[in-house]
C-alpha cells in the first residue's frame, strides 16, 4: 500500500591590455568546499555537474535576487525542497537523513505503471532490487528525475543506458552489505551440507528422521568462489576458517589480493571441474547471464553443490534442474532467483535438493542500516550537484580533483558555447569535429579532463540543440550527434601548481560567421584561462584579447585607429546596456583589431544594426554565453 511517510559595470574595470593581466588564478580561489558567495558557486555546481540538480531552493533564491518584484511569493519549505521517492523499505537512519534534505516518499510496492505515474514529480527515486528501473520510468521521469539510489551492489534492475541517455545519475551503496551476503552465503554452505532446512520441515511435520539426513563434512573439501570481488572474497575468509580448500575464478581479480588470503586464482574450467562446492558471487551482465549452463553443468564434478547469494540470471535454471535430477548436482542453495517472487510452483524451487530463501542475503538490521546511510549520503550529495564516489554511470573524480578543476569547468563550457555560435548558419551547422587542448605544466598523465570535456561538450551541444548534457550523458550525447571532440594535452613552461594554463576549443570543417575567429589553418578557434579564480578569454582565431568569460560578449573586428571603441561605447550606453568587462586585441599596429566587449544586457536588434555600420568595424558578432 503506498503511504506517504514522514519527510554583474561601464567600464568598471580598466580596460585589459592583453600583456597585462596575471596569468595564475588567484591563491584565494573559492574551493568547492568553502565558495565566498554560496549562491553563486551552487550555480556553478549545477551547471558543473548536472544543470537541473539545483535545488527548487536556490532556484527561487535567484530569481529573487534578480527579480526582487517576484518576493510576494515566498515558497514554503516542501515546495522548495526536492522529492525524493522510496520505493522500497530503507533503514530508518537512512531515512532520517534524507528528510533533513528533501520531501520522502516511501511508497512501496507500486506496480509499474503507478511508478511512471509518481516519478514524474520525483528528483530522485531510491530502490533496492525489488524494482525494476526501465527505459519508461526514466521516460516518464525525463526533465526531473536526477538521481536513482540503488540501496545495495547488484544494478541489474536498473537500465543502465537509459539512465545515461536521460543523463540521470545512478548511485549505488556498494560496500555495507558485503559482510552480511558473505555470511548468508556461508549460512547457506553449511545449512545445505548438513540439511538443516529439510530436516527442521521434517521434525515440524513431526517426524524423526535420523538416517534420512545425513550430511557431508566441509573440511578439506575443495570451495570454488567465481567472482572474487567483496562478498567472495569474505566468503573465501570465512571458507578458510572452516578448513576447506579454497580455489576461485574472477578475470579481473588481482593476484596478490588472492594469494593474501590464500587463496588460488585458477582457469574458469579448471574451479568447476575440480570442486566440491561452488560459490556464485559475480554480477548479473550479459556476459555472465546463464553461464551456468547444460554445458558447464556437465563439466563440473559429479555431486558438487552450488550456492547462489550473487544472481539467479546468472544460472539457467531449468538446466540447473537437468542437472539435480541427473546427480550431478546433488544440491543447491539458492538466494536469488530470475524471477523474483519465484512462480508458484516453481519446478527449481521445490526440489528436494534445493533449499531457498527470499533474496535475504542483505537483509540483516546493520547492514540495512549501513546501505540506507550510504544511499542516503550519495542521493543527497548528487542531489546538491555534487559527484558520488558511487557513481555507476558517470566518471567517479577525487573531491580533492573537483575543488582544483572547479574554476576551469566553467571556462569550458563557455569556451564550448562561445566556438559553436561562431560557426556560420546557424544552429552549428555541420559542426562534426572539435578539439580540445589543454595546456599545462603538469604531465599529461596528471590531468583528468573527463569531466572538462563533457563540460565542452555541453557548451557546444546545448546551444544548439534541445538536448540537455551534464557529466552523465555527454559522451553519449556526443556520439548521438555524430560529434566527434578529440583531445590534447599539451605540456608548457608553467607553474605545476594550477592544474592547467589555458583551454583552446577548435572546430575544424566548418565556417564562420566572424571571420577573424578562424586560424591560421582553417578552425574556428577560442581560447581561454583562468584569472583570479574566472574564466578569461584570451585569444579568438590569431588574435589576443583579454575579457572576462561574463554574461553576454561582442566581438567586433575594425581597423586599428582612435576612437573606435568610444563610438560602439556610445551606442550600447544609449540604449542603456551596461559593458561589464573590455579588451582590444591586434595583430598589426594601425592594421586591425578585435574589440571583444562584455555586456550584461543583451543588445536589441536596433544597436546591434547600429554597430555594424559603425564605418570601419569590419565584422561583429554577439554571442551569448
Ligand atoms: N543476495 C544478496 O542479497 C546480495 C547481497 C550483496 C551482493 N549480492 C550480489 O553479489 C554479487 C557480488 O557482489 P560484490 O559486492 O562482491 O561485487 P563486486 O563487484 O565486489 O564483485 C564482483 C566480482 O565478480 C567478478 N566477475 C565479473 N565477471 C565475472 C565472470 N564472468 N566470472 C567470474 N567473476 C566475474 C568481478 O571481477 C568482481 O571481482 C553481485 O551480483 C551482487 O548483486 C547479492
Ligand atoms: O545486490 C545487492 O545489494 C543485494 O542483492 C541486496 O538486494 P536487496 O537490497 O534487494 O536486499
Amino acid at each position: 500500500m503506498a503511504a506517504p511517510c514522514s519527510p554583474k559595470s561601464i567600464f568598471n574595470r580598466p580596460i585589459i591590455p592583453s600583456s597585462s593581466a596575471s596569468s595564475s588564478p588567484s591563491p584565494s580561489l573559492p574551493s568547492f568546499l568553502r565558495p565566498p558567495n554560496p549562491s553563486l558557486l551552487s550555480l556553478r555546481l549545477t551547471r558543473f555537474h548536472f544543470p537541473d540538480i539545483i535545488p527548487t531552493a536556490l532556484k527561487t533564491v535567484q530569481s529573487h535576487d534578480t527579480h526582487p518584484h517576484k518576493l510576494d511569493h515566498v515558497a514554503s519549505d516542501s515546495e522548495t525542497k526536492p522529492t525524493i521517492l522510496v520505493s522500497e523499505k530503507l533503514g530508518d537512519a537512512g531515512l532520517s537523513l534524507l528528510r533533513t534534505f528533501g520531501n520522502v516518499d516511501c511508497s512501496y510496492d507500486l506496480s509499474p505503471d503507478q511508478l511512471c505515474d509518481k516519478i514524474s514529480s520525483c528528483d530522485a527515486l531510491i530502490v533496492r532490487s525489488g524494482t525494476k528501473v526501465t527505459r519508461q520510468v526514466f521516460e516518464a521521469g525525463k526533465g526531473r528525475l536526477k538521481v536513482v539510489g540503488r540501496a545495495g551492489v547488484g544494478i541489474d534492475n536498473v537500465d543502465l543506458q537509459a539512465a545515461t541517455e536521460f543523463g540521470c545519475l545512478v548511485v549505488n551503496a556498494p560496500t555495507a552489505n558485503t559482510v552480511a551476503a558473505a555470511e548468508h552465503g556461508i549460512a547457506l554452505l553449511v545449512a545445505m551440507a548438513r540439511n538443516v532446512a529439510q530436516a527442521d520441515a521434517s521434525v515440524k511435520a513431526g517426524k524423526w528422521q535420523r538416517n534420512k539426513y545425513v550430511g557431508v563434512s566441509l573440511v578439506g573439501k575443495t570451495l570454488a568462489v567465481l567472482g572474487f570481488g567483496k562478498v567472495g572474497s569474505e566468503v573465501a575468509r570465512r571458507a578458510k576458517g572452516l578448513g576447506m580448500q579454497v580455489i576461485a575464478h574472477d578475470p579481473y581479480a588481482p593476484v596478490d589480493r588472492a594469494r593474501a588470503l590464500g587463496v588460488d586464482l585458477v582457469s574458469f574450467d579448471a574451479a568447476i571441474s575440480t570442486a566440491d562446492f561452488i560459490s556464485l558471487h559475480m554480477p548479473l551482465t550479459p556476459d555472465t547471464s546463464k553461464m551456468f549452463n547444460d554445458d558447464t553443468f556437465s563439466t563440473m564434478k559429479k555431486g558438487v553443490r552450488i550456492i547462489n547469494v550473487a544472481r539467479g540470471g546468472v544460472i539457467d535454471e531449468d538446466a540447473l534442474v537437468r542437472a539435480l535430477d541427473a546427480g550431478i548436482v546433488a544440491q543447491a542453495a539458492l538466494d536469488v532467483f530470475t524471477n523474483e517472487p519465484p512462480p508458484e510452483g516453481d519446478k527449481l524451487v521445490r526440489h528436494e535438493n534445493v533449499i531457498a530463501t527470499p533474496h535475504l542475503g542483505a537483509s540483516t538490521k546493520e547492514a540495512q542500516e549501513g546501505v540506507a546511510i550510504e544511499i542516503a549520503e550519495a542521493v543527497v550529495g548528487a542531489l546538491k550537484g555534487e559527484l558520488s564516489a558511487t557513481a555507476v554511470n558517470a566518471p567517479m573524480v577525487a573531491p580533492d580533483v573537483l575543488t582544483e578543476l572547479a574554476p576551469y569547468v566553467v571556462l569550458a563550457e563557455k569556451l564550448g558555447r562561445m566556438a559553436v555560435q561562431l560557426v556560420a548558419g546557424g544552429q552549428g551547422s555541420g559542426v562534426k569535429s572539435v578539439k580540445v587542448v589543454y595546456r599545462s605544466g603538469r604531465a599529461p598523465d596528471d590531468l583528468d579532463t573527463r569531466l572538462l570535456r563533457a563540460m565542452v561538450t555541453k557548451g557546444i551541444i546545448e546551444p544548439i540543440s534541445a538536448s540537455f548534457v551534464n557529466l552523465v550523458n555527454a559522451d553519449f550525447t556526443a556520439k548521438q550527434k555524430g560529434l566527434r571532440i578529440t583531445e590534447e594535452r599539451v605540456t608548457v613552461d608553467s607553474s605545476p601548481e594550477f592544474p592547467i594554463h589555458s583551454i583552446q576549443v577548435k572546430i575544424s570543417n566548418v565556417g564562420s560567421k566572424f571571420a577573424s575567429a578562424v586560424s591560421e589553418n582553417g578552425e574556428i578557434s577560442v581560447e581561454g584561462r583562468v584569472k583570479y579564480g574566472e574564466p578569461h578569454l584570451t585569444s579568438v582565431g590569431s588574435f589576443e584579447v583579454d575579457v572576462s568569460l561574463e554574461g553576454n560578449l561582442i566581438l567586433c573586428r575594425q581597423v586599428d585607429q582612435p576612437g573606435m571603441i568610444g563610438q560602439v561605447g556610445n551606442i550600447l550606453g544609449e540604449r542603456n546596456i551596461n559593458v561589464s568587462f573590455m579588451s582590444v586585441g591586434r595583430t598589426v599596429r594601425r592594421k586591425q583589431a578585435i574589440m571583444a566587449i562584455g555586456v550584461d544586457e543583451e543588445p536589441d536588434k536596433v544597436a546591434l544594426r547600429k554597430i555594424g555600420d559603425v564605418a570601419n568595424i569590419e565584422e561583429f558578432v554577439f554571442l551569448n554565453l
